[in-house]
């Protein structure tokens, strides 16, 4: 049995269902969606959908056989329109378009933006549909793919289940498309290195990561307490297996312990952009220790560009990771100040442990970040 204790649920399409065969959008696998959709809110269910589809439902007003990435983001622009137009046909119930990049999604003020327009539009039975804005993002700015995006924003709004709707059955032990005696794994109880090896890329010409980038967002959800789903969305019978509580395809299940909602944001969505080498002092202290502040003494090296806010890894001298801590200062400013030079340094305090998001032993949770 599964799903019964589900009441909040990001169901995640992807854009071969969307825009089958580059055609523009169709209808034609969507309304299983849409009634599965219909049902799952009749039985009191919140439904969050992630909607991939906007390149392939842009492409068919470009003569481009082999688009670039600028040409893409062009196509993006174009087929959303198409994309959300379609939904709200054949949903009867009203749409919220939610365009992110992930430079929103490591924002602390965007994040807790994002997740409280959720909460309101869910509040007053409204979907939200979120895709990647595609159109503003560079290679810095963006997710890259809807299937980790989908587990962020599953992370954000505390979904008990993450659905993501593809084109085969689920996770194989290798590559259906590529191998005849590829075997379905129906349940996968811990998401190890060997279950990464079994995923290859994605091979359509609409697909963007094929089997690698939903394992990485069945990873990210397991660790925030929530289970996933990978299941065949060209067949009505997923979604009647589904609405029985049965499982279709694939089944991830969340750890026993999942992370707190803040050290999961740190881990899991925000992403580093710079380095700081800090002390094995500092790197061992507890956090109400006087070692605990990092100050001129214990940043041994600065290392990248980043800015006020940023997210930087603090790591030891032997590349040890100590923790991801959100920055008060520049790296132009503590790079100045690591080099001794103190008084220029408003305080004698630059990023604390208070701030400190922890991925090993050596530090502490510590809260608000
Ligand atoms: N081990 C595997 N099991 C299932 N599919 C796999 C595996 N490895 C790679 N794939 C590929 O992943 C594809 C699904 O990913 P993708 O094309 O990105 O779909 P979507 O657009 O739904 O995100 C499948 O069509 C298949 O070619
Ligand atoms: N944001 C892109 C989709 C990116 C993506 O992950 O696509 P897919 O692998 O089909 O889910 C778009 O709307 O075209």
């Amino acid at each position: 049995m599964l799903l019964t204790d589900n009441n909040r649920v990001v169901i995640k399409v992807g854009s071969a269902l969307i825009a089958p065969g580059n055609e523009g959008c169709s209808p034609k696998y969507l309304s299983n969606i849409a009634n599965f959709i219909t049902q799952y809110r009749q039985q009191g269910k919140q439904v969050i959908l992630v909607s991939s589809g906007s390149v392939a439902a842009g492409r068919k007003w470009f003569n481009e056989d082999k688009p670039s990435k600028r040409m893409k983001k062009a196509m993006a622009a174009a087929g959303q329109t198409d994309m959300m137009a379609i939904w709200d046909r054949l949903l009867d119930m009203p749409l919220a378009q939610i365009l992110l990049t992930h430079a929103d999604l490591c924002n602390r003020e965007r994040y807790i933006s994002i997740k409280e327009t959720i909460e309101s539009l869910l509040a007053n039975g409204v979907i939200p549909v979120v895709n990647e804005n595609d159109t503003i993002t560079s290679e810095e700015l963006k997710v890259g793919d809807n299937d980790n995006l989908a587990a962020m924003t599953a992370a954000a709004i505390n979904a008990d289940t993450l659905i993501i709707c593809t084109d085969v059955d689920g996770l194989y032990d290798k590559n259906p498309h590529t191998h005849n005696d590829a075997k379905l794994l129906s349940t996968i109880e811990s998401i190890t290195p060997e279950i990464y090896s079994m995923a290859g890329g994605a091979i359509s010409s609409t697909g963007t990561g094929g089997m690698q980038t939903k394992i990485e967002a069945a990873e990210k959800a397991a660790d925030h307490g929530i289970d996933t789903l990978i299941i065949n969305g060209f067949k009505a019978a997923s979604f009647e297996q589904l609405l029985k509580n049965n499982n279709p395809g694939t089944h991830f299940l969340s750890i026993p312990e999942p992370l707190a909602p803040a050290a999961h944001w740190m881990t899991h969505t925000v992403r580093e952009r710079g380095e700081l080498v800090v002390s094995d002092s500092f790197a061992t202290a507890n956090a109400s220790d006087d070692e605990s502040v990092l100050t001129s003494d214990n940043i041994l090296e600065v290392k990248g560009q980043f800015s006020v806010g940023d997210t930087v890894l603090l790591t030891t001298d032997d590349g040890t990771h100590v923790a991801k801590a959100q920055t008060n200062y520049s790296s132009c400013l503590l790079n100045y100040i690591a080099q001794d030079q103190e008084d220029t340094a408003p305080e004698d305090q630059y990023i604390t442990k208070n701030n400190a998001i922890i991925s090993t032993e050596h530090l502490t949770v510590l809260e608000n970040v």
